[in-house]
């Protein structure tokens, strides 16, 4: 797709619909019916193949009993990591450096645990101003569990737009009292994606470590943790991975810190063949399985399998283009048609800066996000004033596109968003 030869019409929608390499794969996905899904940056759909192989381990469970640990169709004992090795493509990474574990929170936990020791004038962390709330409060635990204040020593990177951060400000605060950096790979308001190469350059420079929130970037654009040195990073895999609601988590360490002892230890960060002695002496994993912890929660991995199969045949290159192709008829949509409604477009327009979603600012934002949802399209709300509208690759078409676009467009001309108050819903 060229998007300087772009055409507002329907038929032009549909050409490019006709001309997608990766249109096949919407069949693979049960969308919602009467509905144009635009928040598989929040929640992912279900594909057949992750039901199959949730209905597997159901069946597995069922017939096998206590066997499926070894006799499964996917044997459950080291389920974990050979879904950690089909992950790692997509983080850049070699198989052993990743591990499908724990929840994006408790990750950060056991990563903070195991890579945070203050020592003489190096005890801070550093962090920014517009990261997820959920890495913020796991941060100031962490800081008190060490006795720190974390009002002194968690350091937030200030915004000077309140959108995106500058790589030279974050640079600026890595000083000497800091000890770790904990920053996204992609900041889930804007959907900026941070030069992630310079920034883990820049730490190691200064004796620091680093490590990335990747929530928004697993499954949306390409990484290559190993190759940038990038000590760790944690990401969920129910938006972009499409793992399902409470989907097992991802965590990556590079391989120079194998054998770095847990923070938060477990048997299942054994060794495998030493899991079984029931000794009192912890073995443990000498890869990244060592930071797991209790038995996986299989029911909520299972279905990683069947997603993680679409992503081996689609390819991540192939994936970020369409997304990229679909962001950028969005943003040159929303521009031709609504430019006299008072929108703001407050993600990167630059390719290489751009994430997987648009983020439509606008003061009517909670409100207008309630009359989509009215007339069928589903959005998500971030406060202040943000509707994020994120067309995935593997299952939204560009003719779904056109029509958001359409309906926004009908929802501003007739003011329908006035008939619903102007706060976020409890799960926005
Ligand atoms: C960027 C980011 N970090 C952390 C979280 C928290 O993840 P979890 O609830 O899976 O621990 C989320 C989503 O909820 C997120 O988008
Ligand atoms: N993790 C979520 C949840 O458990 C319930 C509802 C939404 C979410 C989300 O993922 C929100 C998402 N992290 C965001 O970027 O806003």
């Amino acid at each position: 797709m060229n998007v300087t030869n772009l055409e507002p019409t329907l038929e032009f929608a549909q050409k490019l619909d006709q001309e997608d390499p990766l249109r096949h794969f919407r069949d693979e996905f049960y969308l919602p019916p009467n509905s144009i899904y635009m928040d598989g940056n929040s929640l992912g759909l279900l594909s057949k193949r992750a039901e199959k192989t949730l209905f597997t381990v159901l069946q597995d469970w069922r017939i096998l009993g206590i066997d499926g640990w070894t006799k499964g169709t996917h044997p459950w004992f080291d389920l974990s990591e050979k879904v950690g090795a089909m992950l790692a493509p997509l983080v850049g990474a070699s198989p052993e450096e990743v591990i499908a574990t724990g929840s994006t929170t408790v990750n950060l936990h056991q990563l903070v645990s195991t890579f945070y020791h203050p020592e003489g004038k190096r005890t801070k962390i550093l962090a920014d101003e517009l990261t997820f709330p959920s890495d913020i409060y796991a941060l100031q635990s962490q800081l008190r569990i060490h006795g720190y204040d974390p009002s002194t020593h968690l350091i937030r990177v200030k915004s000077r737009d309140g959108r995106f951060l500058e790589e030279e400000d974050i640079i600026s605060a890595m000083s000497e009292d800091v000890a770790l950096v904990i920053l996204p790979t992609v900041l889930y308001r804007s959907g900026q994606i941070l030069d992630i190469k310079l920034l883990t350059h820049e730490a190691h420079k200064r004796g620091i470590l680093i490590g990335f929130d990747a929530c928004h970037s697993i499954g949306a654009i390409p990484h290559s943790f190993s190759e940038w040195g990038v000590d760790f990073a944690f990401w969920c895999n129910y938006k972009y991975i499409n793992g399902g609601p409470g989907c097992v988590a991802g965590l990556y360490v590079h391989r120079k810190h194998f054998g770095s002892a847990p923070g938060l230890a477990g048997w299942f960060g054994s060794k495998k063949d030493k899991q079984f002695d029931m000794e009192h002496t912890f073995s443990p994993s000498l890869t990244a399985g060592a930071y797991q912890i209790g038995t996986p929660h299989l029911l909520s991995l299972a279905p990683l399998i069947g997603s993680l199969e679409i992503f081996m045949e689609a390819g991540i290159e192939r994936i970020r283009q369409k997304s990229l192709q679909l962001t950028s008829y969005l943003m040159y949509l929303i521009e031709h048609e609504l430019s006299s409604f008072g929108f703001i477009i407050g993600n990167p327009k630059d390719n290489a800066r751009r994430g997987g979603h648009i983020s439509l600012e606008h003061e009517e934002a909670a409100r207008i996000c309630k009359s989509l949802k009215e007339n069928g399209v589903i959005p998500d709300f971030r406060a202040p004033n943000i509707i994020r509208l994120a067309p995935i690759a593997l299952y939204t078409s560009y003719e779904e596109v056109w029509n958001v676009v359409q309906i926004l467009k009908k929802i501003m001309q007739e003011k329908q968003y006035k008939k619903f108050s102007n706060e976020r819903e409890v799960v926005a």
